[in-house]
């Protein structure tokens, strides 16, 4: 039955469940086993890890809390010590007042000669520290000697392994009491996720909190339904040879507004969505500028067709509408919405039909009608929508991301860190591709784009905004790290 906690990567798609259905899977998987498994299988989980991650470290703080996340490191102790090496123990529990498991784990490491500190020890590089303080029954933010401990944790030179999760991570919604100190090389520190994995682990601060991502499911396949799933590549439909340029379809970019007399232009946006679209294979793309634009052509990419909105037969394309589309935007989207047959709706597009409810009405009525529609909001866009604070958005962004789903009966991509897809009666993904070199300007232009190509070339919105969303993110991970990332490259990636 021992095995290695397994490492989570971007490729594979995992079920994520939240700490309730957690709780209900320790609960039914302890009342079928011996007492005491469970803590003992997970203590050898993170034992085994520690070992692979630190085989030459000189020493091993384990910080442990009062309650089985305690235990759990307290018997991960007494494995590193029977293996020969040092681990020094530093306990917030007692012997007379912790729970049944972790107090059995304490009698077993303290019978192994553990060693058990007041104080933490110095480490060095090699060395690891074991954060076992707070897992799924973390009540409040931690104060006193816990929060000194994580302080000190996040600042030492070692690299540091989180049981089940960080200290203070919501695995629900990724939110943390604690200031997560991002390393300089993430790397460095790793979450050991225990049962099941979590979505909170994926998205919002998740992914600064966790490292490196490890996975033990006790050796218990849970009966419980996922919350959401990690998002993965998707299969990559190959090119029939006998295809030509209609087999892949028509995109519409319809944005980037100009407006000489007051001296505004945002047809680069437009400009890079429309790119982008042809990067992925679109067969032909057309812009459509809104306002006063003079341009005919991008000399980058002369294969886009510029076109005057009027003279766009939409009823045959796929649209991507909002790009820096300005106020002007306002003029077109009633009849998008009405007749567009699938649709992606970003930026300055969602912020007027945010302020404007018969086109919120409109979007709405584009299911019923056979209409696919994407929506791409950042978090802001997304609180527009919902007249509530970006901040509310961030505190629970898969239940955001669903409600605009219900709202809007609209795929709806919720971007930022662990960018979240949700769409009618579906379970919404959590995408682990991307990084922080993404926050630069246009990036979500592009990624319209991209949607708007494989919607043309006919997945359904819910899978293009899906593989796309991956992918884009994937460039990012791929990015050589001398190279800047800018959304003009991202659109045509080598
Ligand atoms: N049982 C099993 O078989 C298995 C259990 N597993 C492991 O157990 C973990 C869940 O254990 P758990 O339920 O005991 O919760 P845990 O996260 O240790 O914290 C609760 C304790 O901390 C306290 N406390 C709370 N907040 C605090 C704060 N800010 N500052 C200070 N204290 C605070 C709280 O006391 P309170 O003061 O709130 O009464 C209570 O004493 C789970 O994440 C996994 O690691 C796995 O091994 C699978 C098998
Ligand atoms: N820290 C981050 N980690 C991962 N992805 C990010 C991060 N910051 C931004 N992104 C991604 O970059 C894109 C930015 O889009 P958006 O905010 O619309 O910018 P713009 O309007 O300038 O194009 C989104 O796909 C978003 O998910
Ligand atoms: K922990």
């Amino acid at each position: 039955m021992p095995h290695m906690p397994r490492l989570i990567q971007a490729h594979e798609m995992h079920p994520l469940h939240d700490a309730a259905a957690t709780r209900r899977t320790e609960h039914s998987a302890a009342a079928q086993l011996p007492a005491h498994t469970l803590m003992q299988r997970a203590g050898l989980a993170v034992a085994r890890l520690a070992l692979a991650l630190t085989p030459h470290a000189r020493t091993i703080w384990i910080a442990c809390g009062p309650g089985n996340n305690g235990g759990d490191g307290l018997e991960a102790a007494l494995h590193l010590r029977h293996w020969g090496l040092n681990p020094v123990v530093t306990w917030l529990g007692n012997p007379e007042n912790t729970p049944a498991d972790a107090h059995a784990s304490y009698l077993r490491a303290r019978d192994a000669g553990v060693n058990f500190a007041e104080e933490p020890p110095e480490l060095d590089a090699d060395d690891l520290c074991i954060d076992a303080l707070l897992g799924l029954g973390a009540a409040r933010p931690p104060q006193g000697l816990m929060a000194e401990w994580l302080d000190r944790m996040a600042t030492c030179p070692s690299q540091r392994l989180a049981v089940d999760l960080p200290t203070g991570l919501s695995v629900d919604t990724g939110s943390t009491s604690t200031p997560w100190h991002a390393d300089a090389h993430p790397p460095r520190h790793h979450t050991l996720s225990l049962l099941t994995l979590k979505p909170g682990l994926f998205t919002m601060q998740g992914r600064d909190a966790c490292g490196t991502m490890w996975f033990d499911d006790l050796g218990i396949v849970t009966a419980e339904e996922p919350v959401a799933w990690l998002n993965a590549p998707g299969i990559q439909a190959t090119r029939p040879h006998a295809s030509h340029k209609g087999t892949w379809g028509d995109v519409a970019v319809i944005g980037g507004e100009s407006d000489a007399s007051r001296g505004i232009s945002m047809r680069g946006a437009a400009l890079l969505a429309a790119r982008a679209a042809l990067s992925s294979g679109a067969g032909r793309v057309y812009v459509s500028l809104l306002g006063n634009s003079d341009l005919w052509l991008d000399t980058i990419a002369p294969a886009l067709m510029f076109r005057r909105f009027d003279a766009l037969d939409f009823s045959a394309l796929t649209s991507v509408c909002g790009c820096g589309g300005g106020e002007t935007v306002a003029e077109v989207l009633p009849a998008l919405l009405a007749a567009a047959p699938r649709l992606v709706l970003d930026a300055d597009a969602l912020n007027v039909i945010a302020r404007d409810p018969k086109l919120k009405l409109s979007l709405a009525n584009r299911d019923t009608q056979g209409h696919a529609t994407v929506l791409t909001p950042h978090p802001l866009e997304a609180a527009r929508l919902l007249a509530c604070s970006a901040a509310e958005v961030q505190a629970d962004r898969l239940a955001c991301a669903r409600e605009l789903t219900q709202r809007f009966r609209s795929t709806v991509v919720l971007k930022g860190s662990g960018t979240v897809i949700a769409a009618p009666d579906q379970l919404p993904n959590i995408n682990p591709t991307g990084n922080a070199r993404l926050a630069t300007a246009g990036t979500g232009d592009v990624l319209a784009g991209m949607i708007g190509a494989r919607m043309a070339a006919g997945l359904d919105a819910f899978s293009a905004a899906r593989t796309a969303v991956w992918q884009h993110g994937h460039f990012a991970d791929l990015w050589p790290d001398d190279l800047p990332l800018t959304a003009e490259r991202l659109a045509t990636p080598p």
